[in-house]
């Protein structure tokens, strides 16, 4: 993994450093990028929800301005995680996902859900405290697998109605409590498409900032069953050679990194390599 971006606490009281102000996925952007002096975007009567030391950035410390609202800085405008995500630069990418992810649980987590009062960030850790009654929120993270189903040269590819046009992808889904992830990735697959499959094998696993979720990819392969939509989520899933797929998930996507690692293999191709 890179060394541009490493997350750690920083105090808020310190001085100086670089800033990016986050409002619901969408981050402030200018001719120089998403990453403002700290001092200077102090002075601006922005609507500050809170202010987080995020860590650093080329060395450089880096804060977050999580805003409630998204206002307007002149010069500037407001771009989303997904198109920074599709953009070249993947250590600014790691960096505005980790910002989103905290701004969103600081931003959602202003009182406490147990008593009501008002939260604090606690020191020395990435935490709101309540001082009423005790409760101690961590960061938000939501295990959830993605699998791609097979049966010899065929993939099993599913797309559902958020997908662009025509795009196909591996099935994914939360784990509920109480289940392993490979019982959620059986379940899930006889969930949304009907089918049954043998043991799923562990492949790689990816942070994923829309909204929080932990990706946790897998294998596996079919055991019986014909296709069955699930219609709520699944609008369209098929069997697809693998001389002839479809179009297929973003580049920067675990789901990609797994199609792409089983045509590899069975075509005798070198590896891709997993965007971190
Ligand atoms: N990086 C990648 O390649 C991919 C990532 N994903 C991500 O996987 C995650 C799960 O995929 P889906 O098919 O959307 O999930 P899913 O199949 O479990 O269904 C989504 C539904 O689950 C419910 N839900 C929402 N948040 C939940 C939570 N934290 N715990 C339990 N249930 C919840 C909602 O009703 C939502 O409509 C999403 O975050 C999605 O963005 C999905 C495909 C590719
Ligand atoms: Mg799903
Ligand atoms: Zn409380």
């Amino acid at each position: 993994m890179s060394l541009r971006w490493q997350a750690a606490l920083l105090d808020p009281l310190m001085a100086g450093g670089w800033a990016v102000v986050h409002c619901r996925q969408q981050f402030l952007l200018d001719g120089n990028g998403a990453l403002f002096p700290r001092d200077w975007l102090k002075r601006l009567d922005l609507p500050l929800l809170s202010e987080q030391g995020l860590g650093h950035f080329d060395g450089e410390p880096v804060f977050l301005f999580e805003l409630d609202f998204p206002a307007d800085v002149p010069g500037a405008r407001w771009q989303g995680l997904r198109q920074f995500m599709q953009e070249d630069d993947r250590d600014l990418f790691r960096l505005l996902g980790y910002a989103t992810q905290i701004g969103t649980w600081v931003s959602q987590h202003r009182f406490c859900g147990s008593c009501g009062s008002p939260m604090q960030a606690r020191a020395g850790e990435r935490a709101m405290y309540c001082p009423a009654c005790g409760v101690q929120h961590y960061p938000r993270l939501s295990p959830s697998m993605i699998v791609l189903v097979t049966r010899g040269d065929e993939l099993l590819l599913a797309r559902s109605p958020r997908f662009a046009p025509g795009v196909y992808s591996t099935l994914a889904g939360y784990v509920e409590p109480g289940e392993s992830v490979e019982q959620c990735v059986a379940r899930e697959v006889r969930e949304e498409v009907g089918v049954a499959i043998h043991a799923p094998q562990y492949i790689a696993s990816q942070g994923w900032p829309f909204p929080h979720s932990l990706m946790l990819g897998f294998h596996a392969e079919y055991a019986g069953g014909d296709i069955v939509l699930q219609p709520e989520e699944i609008e369209d899933a098929r069997w697809f050679a693998i001389d002839n797929l479809p179009a297929l998930p973003a580049r920067q996507s675990i789901a990609r990194y797994l199609i792409e690692l089983y045509l590899s293999r069975r075509l005798g191709h070198p590896e891709p390599v997993l965007p971190g």
